[in-house]
């Protein structure tokens, strides 16, 4: 999302209500799973990350209201979970279990009248196959970002983005776990101890967050240093997901003093939004390849008054598939400080090979 002149109005308005409401249904379901996950809800997949019932029972939820709620808008689904794994042998039981657990929320939350069957539930889950690309709409999503911090009882994300004609015009991030109230003192905010934190923007619109159980919408803008003396940077929790050594050595280039703030999944994006720090640096290791659903809905970033950029400085290109096509790292931080860390970036990559 770039941030573009303001509008009188929001193009997406249908759209945010939509998306906001399958996050939020989404969250529901996931808090359920997340205070009482079990082994068993817990699986793997053939790229050994993992992937649990409120993975699957997120995806359906989202993809579901999508339907309801833009009966008549066309658009594709470009969404992390397939049912492969569940349409194997053996797979009944939990088939069994995502199926009560999406018919429970939605019965639950009383907006809708309807049961889905076990097939119902495979063939929503394949809803989100899409390959997206440059033309036409699709959403994208990721059901629960941070399956680790999830199940680990930390931080996680139900992230939801709109891609329109190539652009994210739309994105929506449900926290569960994430304190309402931003941890900059300079940020006034009336939010008080509340946990649960639902950011959102639409293309010129701004960003904004609310409760996730519904509250007034508060403007949200990034931290406004100029310098790097005073920033704090967020990178993944989970080690194996960002180069430690490389962004130590970024920090000390730019003189950063605060420690890192580790936090999994894209709440990273959501609290730089709202200044609780000033930078967000994600370097993978060598052989991986960024997911677009991974990144979409931290783009929310951008009409906080924030730059995304891969490491190279440029724009990420969300059209080109269900993967990111970008030189290797990921920075976000506000307009200032985007020249200085892309410079210490590019120095300590040089620096490490
Ligand atoms: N090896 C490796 N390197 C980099 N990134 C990886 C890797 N493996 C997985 N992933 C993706 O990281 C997503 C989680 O994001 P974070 O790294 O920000 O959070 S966390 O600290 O890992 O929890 C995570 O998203 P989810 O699968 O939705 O949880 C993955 O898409
Ligand atoms: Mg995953
Ligand atoms: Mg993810
Ligand atoms: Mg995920």
């Amino acid at each position: 999302m770039s941030q573009a002149t303001e509008v009188v109005g929001n193009p997406y308005a249908a759209e945010l209500a939509a998306a906001k409401k399958a996050v939020a249904l989404a969250a529901r379901l996931c808090q359920r799973v997340q205070r009482s996950i079990l082994h068993s809800d817990i699986q793997s997949k053939a790229d050994k990350t993992p992937v649990t019932v409120a993975d699957y029972g997120s995806q359906v939820l989202v993809c579901l209201v999508l339907k309801k709620e833009l009966p008549s808008h066309s658009f594709s689904i470009i969404a992390e979970e397939d049912s492969k794994d569940l349409r194997e042998d053996g797979a009944q039981e939990i088939i069994e279990h995502i199926t009560t657990l999406i018919n429970e929320t939605i019965v639950n939350d009383g907006s809708y009248n309807m049961s889905l069957s076990k097939e119902d539930v495979l063939s929503a889950i394949d809803g989100g196959k899409s390959e997206g690309g440059p033309s036409g709409r699709h959403w994208i999503l990721d059901p629960i970002d941070g399956t680790k911090g999830f199940i680990r009882g930390d931080q996680y994300a139900v992230a939801l983005g709109l891609l329109d004609e190539g652009k994210v015009v739309l994105g929506v991030l449900g926290c569960p776990n994430l304190p309402l109230k931003s941890t900059n003192k300079n940020n006034s905010s009336s939010f008080g101890d509340r946990i649960g934190s639902l950011f959102f923007a639409t293309i010129g619109c701004g960003a904004q967050v609310e409760a996730l159980e519904g509250s007034e919408p508060q403007k949200i803008s990034v931290c406004s240093t100029n310098n790097p003396v005073d920033a704090s940077f967020f990178e993944s929790f989970e080690a194996s997901h960002s180069k430690r050594d490389l962004t130590s050595s970024i920090a000390e280039k730019l003189g950063v003093r605060a420690p890192p703030v580790r936090m999994d999944s894209q709440a990273k994006y959501g609290a730089l939004a709202r200044g609780d720090g000033a930078i967000f640096l994600r370097i993978p290791h060598k052989s991986y390849i960024e997911t677009v659903w991974d990144h979409a809905a931290g783009s929310i970033v951008t009409e906080a008054g924030g730059m995304v950029k891969d490491a190279a400085g440029n724009d990420l290109d969300f059209c080109k598939g269900r993967y990111l096509d970008r030189d290797r790292g990921i920075i976000a931080t506000n307009k200032h400080l985007m020249p200085l860390v892309l410079k210490a970036v590019q120095e300590a990559m040089k620096e490490e090979q």
